[in-house]
């Protein structure tokens, strides 16, 4: 595993410079000490300091119950003057040197700057959101300036969800800042959960003391003056939950919400937290990417302050996510029995699983003494001991070791099409660096011809036919089969490409000998001396049937013995619902037609949205579905005279899967994959449940991946039909694969039934068998009780375009 970034939270800001350029400022020399003399590979700090916001503050904000002063007239006066600085705040918003915590190029290189927490981008005064965004586009702009890597934006507020479409559109023009050539990345910082959907209380309590009010200047004389009072944040929640709410550590301190404006919506604020809805914080996340769609420089930095939500399903998601930075105050470790701090077992795991994503770590309160032993550097050193534990895949990828599948994670490959095109020595050599195909290939041959009804008669050698011979492996597999079981065969190789079968002649000439017969052809029309009674071929793509398996073995059929044997002798496509940011920005910032083609890749940052219950109207089937079957040889077809089957019609296949999706996510598409039987007990598999017990370590195949041209949002609960067909036309000798998706929601008819007065079946509305405060996969899957003669009915809530219709944009040549 790569040494993965951490970075430092200091305490303590260094004074800017008083020496002039090239002396290197304190910010400077604390980041090269940092870099160059402890353990550490960054600093983060705030871009601005607190005279900032004393400016910002003076000139957008006004203390509540100014106004029953403002009879006096040297009040108005101050007043005015304020309206008119704000002005011109407003005209020009940008930073003075002395509010700024960087301030030079040279200190920008490993730096991770936050911007400041007090800004309130979500807030429901209208002219604080706007006020804020000009606080944070001049922080933005300053970032911009400096080059820095990332500017770190802080949380939106629950609280006020319904601003969030506020907030999430100044990120979006955040984004646009700086032209095409802007290089600093907009990092979210998003708690992993909500206090309150861990300890499952009531309403936020309100912050009764301590707190400044403040109503709006009246310099925006277009929107009516307001008042403000704090209200509690997530950081502050995070306090009551033992999460950390220091200065070093958590998430913003301060929200102001205004209550006396008429600015201010009167609408009941649904703190979706309060109902232990274990999706709140991650729902932002998606609000707030999904308006700025998808942009390439928008990432999280995932807030561990607070407890992991109990759901497995609702953390996994995570890994979809383009989670960049993870932070981590010292307020998130426990003690151990020792007294040294040490993460929670599952947030342990959640690392692990995050590691993949290369995201850089930031400790914060470290020098705050909150363990008894271990000291500051305590943190640091047991996290580089669990990130350096850290394995490859976590979530999908059946592949095997992160080594051997380096640099392919999440890299989309076209797939192969090895009858249509010739494939070349390298893609030979990355075959055969896989062991655990060919040994299941060897197996599998031993277990035939030891087979005692597979016996040829009168002690007769065996005939077999390695179909799609390559560069020989299977020959080499076959070979040592024979040796194993001591049986004879006389043995043919049979291979179409023409610079491959160059090496197959070598083989022959150098190490074969007379053991092999080697022909040149395509399988479906080449002579081949004699009948046999074994035919081994491996045609198979990452969706089982998308190499032309199917195809080519019904072309080889017919230099088959009655009842002979295929390897493989069957095999099954499989489908799952997946999300990935990376793979939907990759595939959408192609060209239009990109999310028509599907793909092969190694999934790492995806994740399988579907559920493995029946879901709430009983109709959904498992988490990975599956999609058709082939078997081989078929005896049954319709032949021509060169024994070829009349039209490849028997070979379309078409499928619906109903999944059931326990947390809101939107669907990119869908993950393919196969599993094998190839004779007896031996397989192959891609199949992310069963490759560890079919074939351990198999790595030849990635899964497929086909894309949806928008992303489909699924609600907790939601139900997913996914239509998939194989289809063949013998004019144009292709095969293709077409695709859609249908989301619905259950309902249950309310007394008397009727479709209107129906009521989703979220998980909001479950079972009440149930306990609301400890969400868990069951949440979702728990079937109401209904009554005599009610049935679960369900409302169509989206639906997908048809994907590479009449196979225009992708198809394979027959
Ligand atoms: C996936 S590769 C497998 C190669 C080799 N058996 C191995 O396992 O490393 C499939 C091979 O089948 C060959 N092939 C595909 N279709 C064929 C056909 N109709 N007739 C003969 N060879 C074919 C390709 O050229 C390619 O060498």
């Amino acid at each position: 595993m790569a040494r993965l970034p951490i970075a430092i939270r200091p305490k303590d800001i260094p004074p800017l410079a008083t020496e002039p350029h090239p002396h290197p400022s304190p910010l400077q020399q604390l980041v090269g000490h940092t870099v160059s003399k402890t353990d550490y590979d960054a600093v983060c700090v705030p871009l601005a300091n607190a005279l900032w916001q004393d400016r910002w503050e003076r000139l957008c904000l006004r203390p509540v119950g100014m106004e029953d002063e403002d009879d006096n007239g040297s009040m108005q006066d101050r007043a005015s003057d304020v309206d008119r600085d704000a002005d011109l705040f407003r005209r020009e918003p940008s930073l003075f040197r002395h509010e700024c915590n960087i301030t030079r190029l040279e200190e920008s290189q490993s730096v991770i700057a936050l911007a400041s927490d007090w800004l309130e981008l979500d807030s429901p005064d209208e002219g604080i959101r706007f006020d804020s965004e000009l606080g944070l586009r001049a922080e933005m702009q300053h970032a911009l300036y400096l080059s820095l890597p990332v500017l770190v934006v802080p949380a939106p507020n629950l609280a006020n969800r319904d601003f969030l479409p506020s907030y999430a559109r100044v990120i979006s023009n955040l984004l646009q800042m700086g032209g095409s050539s802007a290089y600093t990345q907009v990092s979210i910082r998003i708690p992993v959960s909500d206090p309150l959907e861990i300890i499952g209380q009531g309403p936020a309590p309100t912050n009764g003391h301590g707190e400044r009010h403040h109503r709006r200047s009246l310099s925006l004389s277009s929107r009516p003056s307001s008042m403000h009072q704090h209200q509690m944040s997530i950081g502050q929640l995070s306090a009551i939950t033992g999460g950390g709410n220091d200065p070093n550590g958590s998430a913003p301190a301060s929200r102001v919400v205004s209550q006396a404006s008429s600015n201010v919506p009167q609408r009941t604020v649904t703190h979706s937290a309060i109902q232990g809805d274990p999706s709140s914080t991650w729902e932002m996340w998606d609000c707030i990417r999904s308006l700025c769609g998808y942009h390439p420089r928008l990432s999280v930095m995932l807030d561990l302050s607070n407890p992991l939500p109990p759901s497995q399903g609702a953390i996994a998601r995570w890994a979809a996510e383009p989670v960049k930075r993870i932070w981590l105050p010292a307020g998130s470790f426990i003690p151990n029995a020792k007294g040294y701090p040490v993460l929670s077992k599952a947030t342990q795991a959640f690392i692990r699983g995050l590691s993949k994503h290369q995201p850089t770590f930031v400790l914060s309160g470290t020098s705050d003494a909150r363990h008894p032993s271990g000291g500051q550097n305590a943190y640091l050193q047991y996290l580089r001991h669990i990130t350096s534990q850290a394995g490859a895949s976590a979530y999908i990828s059946p592949q095997g070791p992160a080594e051997i599948a380096g640099g392919y994670g999440d890299y989309l490959q076209a797939p192969l099409q090895p009858l249509a095109d010739d494939l070349g020595s390298a893609t030979y050599d990355v075959f055969e660096s896989d062991p655990v195909k060919y040994h299941q290939y060897e197996e599998a041959v031993f277990q035939c011809v030891m087979d005692e009804e597979r016996q040829p008669p009168d002690g007769e050698p065996f005939v077999i036919v390695v179909a799609g011979a390559g560069r020989g492996p299977l020959v080499a597999a076959t070979l040592r089969a024979l040796d194993r079981a001591e049986r004879d065969a006389r043995l043919y190789a049979v291979e179409k490409n023409a610079a491959a079968f160059t090496t197959l002649q070598e083989r022959k000439a150098l190490e074969w000998g007379d053991a092999v017969e080697i022909l040149f052809g395509d399988m479906r029309t080449l002579h081949v001396p004699e009948l046999a009674d074994i035919l081994v071929s491996e045609l198979l793509g990452s969706f089982g049937d998308n190499e032309l398996s199917p195809e080519c073995i019904d072309g080889a059929t017919r230099f088959l013995k009655p009842g002979a044997v295929s390897i493989p002798t069957s095999y099954t496509a499989h489908l799952a619902p997946i999300a990935s940011s990376k793979l939907h920005h990759d595939v959408t910032s192609r060209s239009a037609n990109a999310a028509e083609i599907p793909y092969v890749v190694m999934m790492q940052q995806a994740n399988i949205l579907s559920g493995e219950t029946p879901g709430m109207s009983g109709r959904c089937g498992e988490r990975i579905q599956h999609c058709w079957q082939w078997e081989h040889p078929r005896w049954d077809l319709m032949l021509d005279e060169a024994g070829l089957p009349l039209t490849n019609s028997h070979n379309t296949r078409s499928t619906t899967c109903t999944f059931h999706i326990p947390h809101a996510s939107p669907c990119h598409g869908f993950a393919g994959y196969f599993e094998a039987h190839l004779y007896g007990n031996v397989g192959l598999s891609i199949h992310p449940d069963t490759i560890a017990r079919v074939s351990p370590d198999l790595f030849s195949w990635f899964p497929i991946f086909f894309p949806l041209k928008s992303p489909l949002y699924l609600p907790s609960g939601a139900e997913l039909e996914v239509n998939i067909w194989r289809l063949t036309d013998q004019k144009s000798k292709k095969v293709w694969y077409e695709w859609s998706a249908e989301a619905y929601l259950p309902t249950v008819p309310q007394f008397g039934g009727t479709p209107s007065g129906s009521m989703h079946m979220g998980m909001r509305y479950g079972s009440g068998h149930t306990n609301p405060t400890s969400p868990t996969e069951s949440h979702y899957s728990a079937r109401p009780p209904l009554r005599d003669g009610q049935e679960l009915g369900r409302v169509k809530i989206g639906q997908t375009e048809l994907h590479n219709s009449g196979g225009k944009h992708y198809s394979i040549g027959l």
